[in-house]
């Protein structure tokens, strides 16, 4: 499925995964290796007429691995970990060694890795012979080019696109501008039924694997183990930041008021079952099983959340009643606020409580 209105239909490219089809310029790349593939096995075939096509296929797939291997670790890696990584650790290959584990560590999959989701830019550049915009195929938004092989089938190939590969910078990663709106905002936005947040989901995927936390790292690491505001700013070399992030967790100082902590302290699932459904009978303990009749209530006597502290005369407020210059810095920076410990959202990018939209879930016939 897509949004763009010159989408035609295209069945996605097969590649043994089906994330070769996740943004064009990957789809480029995979076509590339691809392409290699095949061109090594008609040359092989050549050499050696005599091989079949399952011996020329495991041939040629040989030497792809190997090519890969080089391509990464020899011109790849070296701009990433830098010259004093690769001596000490990726110089030359020291042979087999039974003892060494080869399995990625939980960390480098779930967080190291994804440094690369802080260099992605807002565009695939898609270029001409001069490499210069194409005048025919201009440079999409990343949204567009998610799950899009049309792209790739009716706009030019993949050679426009490798061009804008290596023809335009990787996006530079600053406290300023870290993971742009089209993988904050837009993530599969016409394949998904609702957009991503690519910078959420690596967060949440850090919690499922259970990675230890920031400082916990930086221990790791040898450096300072920041505990309070002051040396978090000075770590970060950024006292609004770390401001921000201190504030996060609910019961922190600056998020509610105490007549609002209170209030929301008598928050109940039974209550939200009997405001959200058409149910009027609810365990008072939903959680705690028991057959309908002792423990039950009726809706009506279960207590509603007092909102009234929320009223806006009050310099901080509860969300739904907050226009975004009464709301405290907590609402006005939202859920994204949290990215910041890992990702240094700026305040830019995060999204202001006048964009918080209502997502409506209930047929009309339930809703109050
Ligand atoms: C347009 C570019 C990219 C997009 C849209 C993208 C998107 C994604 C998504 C949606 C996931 C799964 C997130 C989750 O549910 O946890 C993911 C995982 C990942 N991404 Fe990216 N990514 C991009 C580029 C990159 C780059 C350039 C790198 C590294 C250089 C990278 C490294 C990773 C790694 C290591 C994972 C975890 C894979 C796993 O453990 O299965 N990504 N990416």
């Amino acid at each position: 499925m897509t949004g763009d209105a010159n989408a035609k239909e295209v069945p996605c490219f097969v590649g043994g995964d089906v994330r070769s089809n996740e943004n064009i310029a990957l789809t480029a790349l995979h076509t590339l290796m691809l392409r290699e593939h095949n061109r090594l096995a008609r040359k092989l075939s050549n050499l050696n007429p005599h091989w079949d096509g399952e011996r020329l296929y495991q041939e040629a797939r040989k030497i792809l691995g190997g090519m890969s291997q080089v391509i990464t670790y020899r011109d790849y890696l070296g701009f990433i970990v830098g010259p004093d990584a690769m001596a000490k650790r990726l110089s030359v290959y020291p042979g087999y060694d039974s003892e060494v584990n080869p399995g990625i560590s939980n960390v480098f999959a779930t967080a190291a890795l994804r440094f690369g989701h802080l260099t992605i830019q807002p565009y695939v550049f898609r270029l001409d012979k001069n490499y210069e915009e194409h005048p025919d195929y201009p440079s999409p938004l990343l949204h567009k080019a998610f799950f899009a092989p049309w792209r790739v089938v009716f706009e030019g190939g993949v050679d426009p696109i490798l061009r804008g590969l290596i023809g335009r910078p990787a996006k530079l990663n600053t406290q300023e501008h870290m993971a742009p709106d089209e993988i904050r905002e837009k993530l599969f936005k016409f394949s998904e039924d609702l957009a991503l947040d690519l910078a959420s989901l690596n967060m949440q995927r850090g919690r499922d694997h259970g990675l230890p936390g920031y400082n916990a790292w930086r221990k790791f690491c040898g450096l300072s183990q920041p505990s309070n505001m002051y040396e978090l700013g000075k770590v970060l070399r950024n006292y609004q930041m770390a401001q921000r992030l201190m504030i996060l967790w609910w019961e922190n100082n600056g998020v509610f008021t105490e007549r609002q902590k209170r209030s929301l302290r008598d928050v109940s699932f039974a209550r939200i079952i009997c405001d959200n459904t058409g149910i009027t009978e609810v365990p008072e303990q939903p959680f705690w099983f028991r057959p309908r009749g002792s423990g039950y209530s009726s809706c009506s006597n279960i207590p509603e959340m007092d909102l009234s502290p929320g009223r806006r005369t009050h310099s901080t407020c509860f969300v739904e009643m907050c226009s975004a210059d009464t709301a405290p810095p907590s609402y006005r920076q939202g859920s994204a606020l949290e990215a910041n410990l890992t990702s240094g959202l700026s305040k830019r990018d995060l999204k202001s409580n006048e964009q918080v939209k209502q997502v409506v879930l209930m047929p009309d016939s339930l809703s109050r």
